[in-house]
Protein backbone atom coordinates (compact mmCIF):
# COMPACT_ATOMS: atom_id res chain seq x y z
CA UNK A 1 0.00 0.00 0.00
CA UNK A 2 2.92 2.51 -0.28
CA UNK A 3 2.55 5.49 -2.24
CA UNK A 4 6.35 5.51 -2.87
CA UNK A 5 7.33 4.30 -6.41
CA UNK A 6 8.72 0.85 -4.77
CA UNK A 7 8.40 -0.22 -1.73
CA UNK A 8 11.72 -1.16 -0.29
CA UNK A 9 11.91 -3.89 1.94
CA UNK A 10 14.29 -3.07 4.58
CA UNK A 11 12.84 0.25 4.98
CA UNK A 12 10.15 1.03 7.97
CA UNK A 13 6.66 1.89 6.88
CA UNK A 14 4.86 4.66 7.80
CA UNK A 15 1.05 5.96 7.37
CA UNK A 16 0.52 9.78 6.53
CA UNK A 17 -2.52 10.94 7.86
CA UNK A 18 -3.69 14.25 5.96
CA UNK A 19 -6.61 16.82 7.54
CA UNK A 20 -5.44 20.17 5.70
CA UNK A 21 -3.56 23.53 7.53
CA UNK A 22 -1.63 25.80 6.05
CA UNK A 23 0.98 22.97 5.15
CA UNK A 24 -1.94 22.06 2.31
CA UNK A 25 -2.56 25.34 1.09
CA UNK A 26 -1.36 27.42 -2.15
CA UNK A 27 -1.26 30.72 -2.22
CA UNK A 28 -1.60 33.17 -5.78
CA UNK A 29 2.19 33.87 -5.83
CA UNK A 30 5.33 32.21 -4.22
CA UNK A 31 5.77 35.20 -1.61
CA UNK A 32 1.98 35.43 -0.43
CA UNK A 33 2.20 33.79 3.05
CA UNK A 34 -1.32 35.32 4.16
CA UNK A 35 -4.60 34.72 2.48
CA UNK A 36 -4.04 31.38 0.55
CA UNK A 37 -6.74 28.97 0.31
CA UNK A 38 -6.28 25.05 1.87
CA UNK A 39 -6.56 21.94 -0.52
CA UNK A 40 -3.91 20.36 -1.52
CA UNK A 41 -3.76 16.53 -1.69
CA UNK A 42 -1.81 13.86 0.10
CA UNK A 43 -0.55 12.92 -3.05
CA UNK A 44 0.75 16.58 -3.82
CA UNK A 45 2.22 17.08 -0.35
CA UNK A 46 3.71 13.85 -0.70
CA UNK A 47 5.25 14.08 -4.34
CA UNK A 48 6.40 17.90 -3.12
CA UNK A 49 9.21 15.63 -1.02
CA UNK A 50 10.37 12.55 -2.64
CA UNK A 51 13.44 11.83 -0.71
CA UNK A 52 10.80 10.71 2.06
CA UNK A 53 10.77 7.06 -0.24
CA UNK A 54 14.54 7.11 0.44
CA UNK A 55 13.88 6.73 4.88
CA UNK A 56 10.66 4.83 5.00
CA UNK A 57 7.93 3.06 2.43
CA UNK A 58 5.19 5.67 3.10
CA UNK A 59 1.16 5.44 2.49
CA UNK A 60 -0.84 8.77 2.41
CA UNK A 61 -4.61 9.06 3.40
CA UNK A 62 -6.71 12.03 3.36
CA UNK A 63 -8.78 12.22 6.92
CA UNK A 64 -9.77 15.62 5.82
CA UNK A 65 -8.63 18.96 3.88
CA UNK A 66 -9.35 21.70 6.33
CA UNK A 67 -8.08 24.81 8.35
CA UNK A 68 -7.77 23.23 11.55
CA UNK A 69 -10.39 26.05 12.78
CA UNK A 70 -12.74 23.82 11.59
CA UNK A 71 -11.23 20.53 12.87
CA UNK A 72 -14.62 19.12 14.80
CA UNK A 73 -15.12 15.97 17.10
CA UNK A 74 -16.22 13.86 13.89
CA UNK A 75 -13.10 14.53 12.34
CA UNK A 76 -11.00 14.09 15.50
CA UNK A 77 -12.88 10.49 15.67
CA UNK A 78 -12.25 9.74 12.86
CA UNK A 79 -8.93 10.40 12.78
CA UNK A 80 -8.73 8.41 16.63
CA UNK A 81 -9.92 5.24 14.45
CA UNK A 82 -7.60 5.34 11.14
CA UNK A 83 -4.56 6.33 13.41
CA UNK A 84 -5.72 2.86 15.80
CA UNK A 85 -6.12 1.22 13.02
CA UNK A 86 -2.73 1.74 11.40
CA UNK A 87 -1.06 1.08 14.42
CA UNK A 88 -3.17 -2.24 15.13
CA UNK A 89 -1.20 -3.35 12.18
CA UNK A 90 2.26 -5.18 12.62
CA UNK A 91 3.93 -3.87 9.66
CA UNK A 92 3.12 -0.30 10.66
CA UNK A 93 6.40 1.47 12.03
CA UNK A 94 4.87 4.40 13.25
CA UNK A 95 1.71 7.28 11.98
CA UNK A 96 2.01 11.26 10.80
CA UNK A 97 -0.70 13.60 10.91
CA UNK A 98 -0.41 16.82 8.86
CA UNK A 99 -2.74 19.61 10.62
CA UNK A 100 -3.05 23.09 10.61
CA UNK A 101 -1.44 24.53 13.22
CA UNK A 102 -3.48 26.59 14.84
CA UNK A 103 -5.36 23.45 17.17
CA UNK A 104 -2.77 21.51 16.32
CA UNK A 105 -1.91 21.12 19.98
CA UNK A 106 -5.18 20.11 20.94
CA UNK A 107 -5.30 17.53 18.02
CA UNK A 108 -2.30 16.03 19.52
CA UNK A 109 -3.49 15.80 22.94
CA UNK A 110 -6.80 14.58 21.91
CA UNK A 111 -4.34 10.88 20.32
CA UNK A 112 -2.08 11.35 23.23
CA UNK A 113 -4.92 10.65 25.48
CA UNK A 114 -6.97 7.79 23.21
CA UNK A 115 -4.03 6.54 21.37
CA UNK A 116 -2.54 3.51 23.76
CA UNK A 117 0.38 2.13 21.61
CA UNK A 118 3.97 2.90 22.22
CA UNK A 119 4.11 3.37 18.58
CA UNK A 120 5.46 6.44 17.24
CA UNK A 121 2.62 8.95 16.63
CA UNK A 122 4.15 12.09 15.24
CA UNK A 123 1.52 15.44 14.46
CA UNK A 124 3.29 18.32 12.27
CA UNK A 125 2.25 21.38 9.91
CA UNK A 126 3.91 24.40 8.35
CA UNK A 127 3.41 28.30 8.79
CA UNK A 128 3.93 29.12 5.22
CA UNK A 129 1.93 27.55 2.41
CA UNK A 130 3.50 25.22 0.22
CA UNK A 131 3.69 27.74 -3.09
CA UNK A 132 5.60 29.91 -0.79
CA UNK A 133 9.65 30.56 -1.27
CA UNK A 134 11.43 28.70 1.72
CA UNK A 135 7.67 26.88 2.59
CA UNK A 136 8.59 25.02 5.56
CA UNK A 137 6.55 22.24 5.11
CA UNK A 138 8.53 19.75 3.32
CA UNK A 139 11.35 19.82 5.97
CA UNK A 140 8.76 19.33 8.70
CA UNK A 141 7.18 16.45 6.57
CA UNK A 142 10.37 14.86 5.78
CA UNK A 143 11.13 15.12 9.47
CA UNK A 144 8.03 13.79 10.91
CA UNK A 145 8.50 10.93 9.04
CA UNK A 146 11.95 10.41 9.83
CA UNK A 147 10.93 10.68 13.75
CA UNK A 148 7.95 7.95 13.23
CA UNK A 149 10.65 5.81 11.42
CA UNK A 150 13.15 5.76 14.10
CA UNK A 151 13.43 3.49 16.72
CA UNK A 152 14.59 5.93 19.37
CA UNK A 153 10.39 6.97 18.99
CA UNK A 154 9.18 4.58 20.87
CA UNK A 155 6.95 5.28 23.89
CA UNK A 156 6.89 8.61 24.14
CA UNK A 157 3.72 9.54 23.33
CA UNK A 158 2.25 11.83 20.80
CA UNK A 159 4.99 14.07 19.56
CA UNK A 160 4.60 17.58 17.69
CA UNK A 161 7.79 18.05 15.57
CA UNK A 162 8.03 21.52 13.61
CA UNK A 163 11.06 23.64 12.85
CA UNK A 164 13.55 21.03 13.92
CA UNK A 165 11.64 20.93 17.64
CA UNK A 166 10.22 17.58 18.78
CA UNK A 167 7.65 18.52 22.16
CA UNK A 168 5.09 16.36 23.69
CA UNK A 169 1.54 16.33 22.89
CA UNK A 170 1.13 17.57 26.79
CA UNK A 171 3.40 20.63 26.67
CA UNK A 172 3.42 21.78 23.00
CA UNK A 173 1.99 25.00 22.73
CA UNK A 174 1.55 27.55 19.81
CA UNK A 175 2.84 31.32 20.46
CA UNK A 176 3.05 32.66 17.42
CA UNK A 177 0.79 33.50 14.95
CA UNK A 178 2.99 34.13 12.36
CA UNK A 179 6.43 33.07 13.15
CA UNK A 180 8.10 29.45 11.86
CA UNK A 181 9.11 29.04 15.33
CA UNK A 182 5.77 28.83 16.86
CA UNK A 183 5.92 25.94 18.97
CA UNK A 184 7.40 26.15 21.95
CA UNK A 185 6.90 23.86 25.06
CA UNK A 186 5.39 24.89 28.16
CA UNK A 187 7.91 24.79 31.77
CA UNK A 188 8.35 21.12 31.22
CA UNK A 189 10.25 21.53 28.43
CA UNK A 190 10.97 19.97 24.95
CA UNK A 191 11.61 16.07 23.85
CA UNK A 192 14.21 16.98 21.66
CA UNK A 193 15.68 18.63 18.38
CA UNK A 194 16.99 17.28 14.96
CA UNK A 195 20.41 17.50 13.88
CA UNK A 196 20.83 17.44 10.14
CA UNK A 197 17.51 15.61 10.11
CA UNK A 198 18.46 13.28 12.93
CA UNK A 199 15.91 12.98 15.86
CA UNK A 200 18.57 13.73 19.34
CA UNK A 201 16.17 13.23 22.54
CA UNK A 202 17.59 14.59 24.89
CA UNK A 203 16.44 12.09 27.70
CA UNK A 204 15.07 8.35 27.86
CA UNK A 205 11.09 7.78 27.51
CA UNK A 206 8.82 8.85 30.18
CA UNK A 207 5.55 9.42 30.64
CA UNK A 208 3.49 12.40 31.85
CA UNK A 209 2.47 11.91 35.66
CA UNK A 210 -1.19 11.20 36.22
CA UNK A 211 -1.79 10.35 32.30
CA UNK A 212 -5.12 9.16 31.72
CA UNK A 213 -6.06 7.50 29.07
CA UNK A 214 -9.80 7.08 27.65
CA UNK A 215 -11.49 4.62 25.20
CA UNK A 216 -13.10 6.50 22.08
CA UNK A 217 -13.96 3.37 20.24
CA UNK A 218 -17.48 3.39 17.62
CA UNK A 219 -17.90 6.55 19.37
CA UNK A 220 -19.98 9.55 17.35
CA UNK A 221 -19.90 12.54 19.48
CA UNK A 222 -18.52 13.94 22.83
CA UNK A 223 -20.09 16.04 25.40
CA UNK A 224 -19.87 19.65 25.01
CA UNK A 225 -17.47 21.60 26.77
CA UNK A 226 -17.03 25.69 26.51
CA UNK A 227 -14.14 27.62 27.37
CA UNK A 228 -15.03 31.25 28.97
CA UNK A 229 -12.00 34.07 28.94
CA UNK A 230 -11.32 35.91 31.85
CA UNK A 231 -10.77 39.90 32.00
CA UNK A 232 -11.38 42.76 33.79
CA UNK A 233 -15.26 42.89 33.91
CA UNK A 234 -16.11 39.40 32.76
CA UNK A 235 -19.62 39.04 31.78
CA UNK A 236 -21.04 36.52 34.67
CA UNK A 237 -24.10 35.89 32.05
CA UNK A 238 -21.98 33.99 30.06
CA UNK A 239 -21.58 31.11 32.22
CA UNK A 240 -25.24 30.91 32.01
CA UNK A 241 -25.78 31.10 28.47
CA UNK A 242 -22.80 28.58 28.38
CA UNK A 243 -25.32 26.01 30.53
CA UNK A 244 -28.63 26.34 28.68
CA UNK A 245 -27.21 26.27 24.78
CA UNK A 246 -25.65 22.51 26.15
CA UNK A 247 -22.09 22.93 28.03
CA UNK A 248 -21.83 19.95 30.08
CA UNK A 249 -19.21 21.64 31.26
CA UNK A 250 -17.06 24.80 31.65
CA UNK A 251 -13.11 25.48 31.58
CA UNK A 252 -12.60 29.45 33.02
CA UNK A 253 -9.29 30.49 31.24
CA UNK A 254 -8.68 32.67 34.39
CA UNK A 255 -6.46 35.64 35.27
CA UNK A 256 -3.18 35.22 37.10
CA UNK A 257 -3.10 31.31 38.17
CA UNK A 258 -6.98 30.72 37.61
CA UNK A 259 -8.54 33.67 38.92
CA UNK A 260 -11.67 34.84 38.68
CA UNK A 261 -13.77 37.73 39.65
CA UNK A 262 -15.90 37.85 42.55
CA UNK A 263 -19.07 38.90 40.74
CA UNK A 264 -18.49 35.82 38.43
CA UNK A 265 -17.44 33.68 40.92
CA UNK A 266 -20.74 34.40 42.82
CA UNK A 267 -22.50 33.55 39.49
CA UNK A 268 -20.49 30.05 38.59
CA UNK A 269 -21.55 28.92 42.24
CA UNK A 270 -25.56 29.61 41.16
CA UNK A 271 -24.78 27.78 38.45
CA UNK A 272 -22.83 24.91 39.67
CA UNK A 273 -25.24 24.35 42.40
CA UNK A 274 -28.16 24.51 39.63
CA UNK A 275 -26.46 21.97 36.84
CA UNK A 276 -23.87 20.18 38.69
CA UNK A 277 -21.52 20.84 35.90
CA UNK A 278 -17.85 20.47 36.56
CA UNK A 279 -16.12 24.02 36.30
CA UNK A 280 -12.28 24.01 35.51
CA UNK A 281 -10.03 26.86 36.12
CA UNK A 282 -7.15 27.44 33.71
CA UNK A 283 -5.11 30.35 32.98
CA UNK A 284 -5.15 33.22 30.44
CA UNK A 285 -1.43 33.66 30.56
CA UNK A 286 0.71 30.92 28.49
CA UNK A 287 2.45 28.95 30.97
CA UNK A 288 2.09 28.34 34.54
CA UNK A 289 0.25 26.17 36.87
CA UNK A 290 -3.38 26.99 37.68
CA UNK A 291 -4.40 26.00 41.44
CA UNK A 292 -4.20 26.44 44.94
CA UNK A 293 -6.18 29.76 44.39
CA UNK A 294 -9.85 28.61 44.50
CA UNK A 295 -11.92 30.15 46.53
CA UNK A 296 -14.99 27.74 46.82
CA UNK A 297 -15.24 24.10 46.70
CA UNK A 298 -17.38 24.09 43.53
CA UNK A 299 -13.89 25.42 41.74
CA UNK A 300 -11.58 22.97 40.26
CA UNK A 301 -8.03 23.79 38.98
CA UNK A 302 -6.42 22.96 35.52
CA UNK A 303 -3.13 22.01 36.83
CA UNK A 304 -0.61 22.70 34.20
CA UNK A 305 -2.93 22.22 31.69
CA UNK A 306 -3.52 25.27 29.33
CA UNK A 307 -7.37 25.98 28.48
CA UNK A 308 -7.80 24.27 25.10
CA UNK A 309 -6.02 20.81 26.34
CA UNK A 310 -8.25 21.19 30.09
CA UNK A 311 -11.05 21.20 28.21
CA UNK A 312 -10.40 18.12 25.97
CA UNK A 313 -9.61 16.28 28.83
CA UNK A 314 -12.70 17.32 30.51
CA UNK A 315 -14.47 16.09 27.67
CA UNK A 316 -12.97 13.10 27.47
CA UNK A 317 -13.28 12.58 31.32
CA UNK A 318 -17.18 13.41 31.19
CA UNK A 319 -17.66 10.99 28.10
CA UNK A 320 -16.24 8.02 30.28
CA UNK A 321 -18.84 9.06 32.87
CA UNK A 322 -16.51 10.36 35.86
CA UNK A 323 -17.76 11.95 38.54
CA UNK A 324 -17.13 15.43 40.30
CA UNK A 325 -14.46 14.26 42.70
CA UNK A 326 -12.90 11.91 39.63
CA UNK A 327 -13.10 14.67 37.69
CA UNK A 328 -11.26 16.53 40.49
CA UNK A 329 -8.70 14.28 41.10
CA UNK A 330 -7.52 13.97 37.82
CA UNK A 331 -7.10 17.37 37.29
CA UNK A 332 -5.43 18.09 40.05
CA UNK A 333 -2.88 15.24 39.76
CA UNK A 334 -1.61 17.13 36.54
N1 LIG B 1 -0.20 27.55 9.95
C1 LIG B 1 -1.41 27.01 9.85
O1 LIG B 1 -1.55 25.85 9.59
C2 LIG B 1 -2.57 27.92 10.17
C3 LIG B 1 -3.88 27.53 9.54
N2 LIG B 1 -4.82 28.59 9.70
C4 LIG B 1 -4.47 26.28 10.18
O2 LIG B 1 -4.38 26.10 11.37
O3 LIG B 1 -5.05 25.48 9.49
Amino acid sequence: KSSCKSSQPGLPNVTILATGGTIASKASSNTQTTNYQVGVGIDALLSAVPEICNISNVSGMQVSNVDSASINTTILLELTTRVKAELADPTVHGVVVTHGTDTLEETAFFLDLVVNSTKPVVITGAMRPSTALSADGPLNLYQAVKLAASKTAYARGVMVSLNDRIGSAFTSTKNNANSLDTFHATEQGQLGFFIDQVPKFYSSPSTPRNKPQFDVTGQKSLPAVDILYGHQESNSHLIRASIESGAKGIIFAGVGAGGWSLDGLKSAQRAYNQSGIPMVFSRRTNDGFAGGDSIYPFQMTSGFLNPQKARVMLQLSLNAGYSNDEIRKMFEGQ
